[in-house]
This record gives C-alpha cells, structure tokens and sequence, in this order.
C-alpha cells in the first residue's frame, strides 16, 4: 500500500467522533491538520490562530505541513480494538504492568478509564497532558491496544469471568523463557508511523498508571517505515526474510472466526461475553541467533525456511504469492521444500486448520558482552482461541523446525485483548463492571 493508498483508506483516516473532547475539539490538532494539510499543499505558511503577535506568532502551527504519514488517523473505537488488522507500524512498545499491592477492582476501572480517554485523544492527534514531544507530528497511524493477563482476574475478585483461553500455555522443550519478562496483569501494545509519536504515548500511559500499576517488563520494536517503498511489499525480518506473506487476509470468509471472539455466545464461542469482538494476542520475544544463522549459504538458508530470501516465493517457484507445491521432488529424489522447513510445518493444512495473524515488530537491544547482537522478532499473534491458533503450530515446530537452531524463545505472554470500546465507554467496561 503506498502512502497515498493509506491515506486514502477510510480505516486509517476517519476516526470516529471523540465525545470527551468537548469544546477544545474545535481547536484539535486533527481538525487543524485537514485545514493546514490543504494550505500547505498549495505551500501556504501559517502562523498562530488568531494572528498572535510577536514570538508565538513566529511558531509553526501544530500539525502545520504534515505529510500523509504523519496525518493518517487510526478510530480508536469500534467492533474491535485498532492494532490487530491496522496495518503494521514503523514502531512499536509492549509494555506489561502489574497492578500495585492493594488495587483492586476498582483502580483498575479507573486506570482502564483514564488509558482509554488518553488513547481515544493520542490516537486523533490531539495532546494528552502537558507534553510537547508530538506537536508537530499529528497520529501518524498510532494505535493503543489493551488486554489482560489470567493474573488479571484474582488480583481484581473477577475469576468468574477468566476466559478458559488463558489456561497457561503448554511448556515448550524449546523454551528459555524468563519470568520477569513474561506475562503480566495488563499488557499494552503501541504502533505508530513516528518514533517519538509512539514513545510519547507510552511515558503518557506509563504516568497515567500513577499509584494504580507498575511496569513489569517493556519492549521496544520497529518495522519498516510505509512509504519507504512505492510498492505495497511484505516487511521483512532481520534475518532478511520476507515475513507475513500467508498471513489470514481480511477478504477471507473465515478470517474473522480465526482471529475474533464471535459477537454471540450463539456462535459456538465459550467465551464469557464481555469478550465479545475481542482476539487474544501470543507475545514471545524470539531472539534470533545471528551469527548463526548468517554462516549459512543463501541456499541453506532458504531451506530452512522453504521460500526465496529475494522475493519470498516458495522454493518451487512462481512468485511470492504462488501456492508451494509441497509435493515436488528434485532430480536426488529429495522434496523441494524440505519436510522441515519452517513454512511447510507451520501452514494450517499441516496443523488441523490451526492458523493466526502474525503482526510482529522487530528488536534489536544492543550487543552482548562477547559482541552477539541481541536482536529478533517481537512475535505477537491474534486469534479467537489460542488453542486452535498458536498452541498446536507451536507444538509443530517445537518437535522439527529447522528454525529451532537459529532462534531462542526469552519471553512469553497470553493475553485476552477485550472487542473494542462503543462510544463513551472505556476498554474493558463490559468486564469490568459485570
Ligand atoms: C507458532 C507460530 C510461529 C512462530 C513462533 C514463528 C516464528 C518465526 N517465523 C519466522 C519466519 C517466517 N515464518 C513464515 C511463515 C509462518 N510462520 C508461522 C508461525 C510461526 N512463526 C506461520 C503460521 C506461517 C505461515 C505458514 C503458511 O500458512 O504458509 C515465513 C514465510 C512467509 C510467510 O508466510 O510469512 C517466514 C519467513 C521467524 C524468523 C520466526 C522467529 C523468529
Ligand atoms: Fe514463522
């Protein structure tokens, strides 16, 4: 999607009315920057409203000049929550917080208030507090996504209303997981096009949490920026793959029964109903070990995977699209995507129709001691029931991946991401106040 496309596509760019806004809308950087977004494509400068004299007149609008990265807007409410089909984001936090001894039900009410009217404001470009890290940078495609950890609901008298999909995942034999870094009451994730867009919205809800929650762990990821490239590509990973081409498409019949919670407990879910509309996100920070992993010969590596790292198609041709034929031999006899490959095992038909939507962030936190680059995926899957969507394709890979060498799962969490909020409500209301 190029950036004009995005700009173009209602999804990202009619928010739906803010109702707590009140009289300063009338002012909001949003409404500003349809105004100043139009004069500054005829290269008319503004000053300040109201022709403010003297040094404040000189300061450029808010908003002022803002290109379509900068001005595209995500609703932050709706059926579901944005930042599961939102295109993905240049950057990304994930941050987990642990309620504080003492709160309850009701702080958490209360926080979950106060996060949802701060996001409902960031996400339509408009300031939230005292900080002046955004002005000039407009929503820039900026999401907040909320969920719960099982911890969650004893820490809060809600265990009536735990759904059964947080039953802790299985242990893995892969797994290295630390604690500290895993799981979590309350998990945030931010997206956004602007780096410091993204970091303002994070210290913003990090102060938000006051005396009500305390950080657990927090990550920080990046993707490619939308724009870099005119044709809409498929990002790629640090280990220069091409990653997230057969993801589950919107435009598939059953795209929203594999991510999404159904409206109705009609529809076959055991879901309690305030997770209704609502998906549950896997997060595991997957190191990759790249030292190892770059020793391999290209074609090596392209076997592990079962695609090309130039294009991503399969190793039986075509293009990054073309369906692999899974039954092709070469001339030794040998399948052409190897049975190990990691694109052959982790595909729905070879997991009981298991499937997610992958919408992952990269990391890199610097170097190790010995100089090994402490980088990978901030993996992070959406699906209505992780039991038919993380758990078997994991148990797959777990027992024969040839990827298994070359990553290292550090963290992990499970967390029921509610549907999104109805117009002046909070996220989470409806468990909330149940
Ligand atoms: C348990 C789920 C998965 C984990 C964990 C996982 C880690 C992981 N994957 C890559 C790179 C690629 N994955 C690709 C495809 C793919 N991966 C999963 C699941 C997990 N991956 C699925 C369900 C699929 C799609 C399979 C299909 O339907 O065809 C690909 C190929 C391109 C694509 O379709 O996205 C790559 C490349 C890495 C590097 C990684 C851990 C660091
Ligand atoms: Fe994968």
């Amino acid at each position: 999607m190029t950036v004009d496309d995005r700009a173009e596509n209602p999804s990202r760019t009619t928010g739906e009315r803010d109702d707590t806004a009140g009289p300063a809308a009338e002012l909001s950087r949003r409404r500003l920057l349809g105004t100043v977004g139009a004069a500054g494509a005829g290269g008319l400068a503004l000053g300040a409203v109201g022709g403010v004299a003297g040094h404040a007149a000189a300061q450029p609008e808010p908003g002022a000049g803002l290109a379509s990265v900068g001005r595209t807007e995500v609703p932050f409410g709706g059926e579901h929550q944005p930042g599961i089909t939102t295109p993905m984001q240049a950057r990304g936090h994930l941050v987990a917080f642990d309620l504080a001894p003492g709160a309850g039900r009701k702080e958490a009410a209360a926080l979950l208030r106060r996060w949802s009217a701060t996001a409902r404001r960031l996400m339509a470009g408009r300031p939230a507090g005292d900080s002046t890290i955004t002005l000039d940078a407009g929503p820039s495609s900026l999401t907040v996504t909320v969920g719960f950890g099982r911890s969650f609901f004893g820490r809060t008298g809600l265990e009536k209303q735990r759904p059964f999909a947080l039953d802790p995942l299985p242990a893995f034999s892969s797994d290295r997981l630390d604690a500290k870094r895993s799981e979590g009451d309350l998990w945030v994730q931010i997206g956004a096009d602007d780096a410091l867009v993204a970091f303002d919205a994070l210290r913003t809800l990090q102060r938000d949490a006051g005396d009500a929650a305390r950080v657990r762990w927090q990550m920080n990821g990046f993707n490619r920026t939308p724009g870099a490239t005119e044709q809409p590509m498929t990002t790629r990973n640090l280990m220069g793959q091409v990653d997230g081409t057969n993801n589950p498409k919107e435009s598939e019949p059953d795209f929203r029964k594999r991510i999404f919670v159904p409206a109705n407990a009609a529809d076959g879910s055991s879901d309690p109903a305030w997770m209704a509309g609502g998906s549950y996100a896997v997060v595991r920070r997957i190191r990759m070990l790249l030292d190892d992993w770059e020793k391999l010969s290209q074609t090596a590596q392209e076997k592990v995977i079962g695609r090309r790292k130039s294009d991503g198609a399969p190793l039986t041709g075509g293009s990054e699209t073309t369906e692999p034929k899974l039954d092709a031999f070469d001339a030794e006899g040998k399948p052409v995507i190897p049975a190990d490959a990691h694109a052959r095992i982790s595909r729905p038909d070879q997991n009981g129709g298991a499937a997610m939507l992958r919408r992952p962030f990269s990391f890199h936190d610097g170097y190790d001691e010995d100089g090994v680059p402490d980088a990978g995926l901030l993996f992070i899957c959406w699906q209505a029931d992780p039991m038919r969507g993380f758990v078997p394709v994991q148990r797959k890979l777990d027992r024969g991946d040839a990827l298994s060498a070359f990553i290292r799962h550090e963290s992990s969490g499970l967390f029921a991401v509610p549907g999104g909020a109805r117009s002046g409500e909070y996220v989470g209301q409806r468990l909330l106040e149940s």
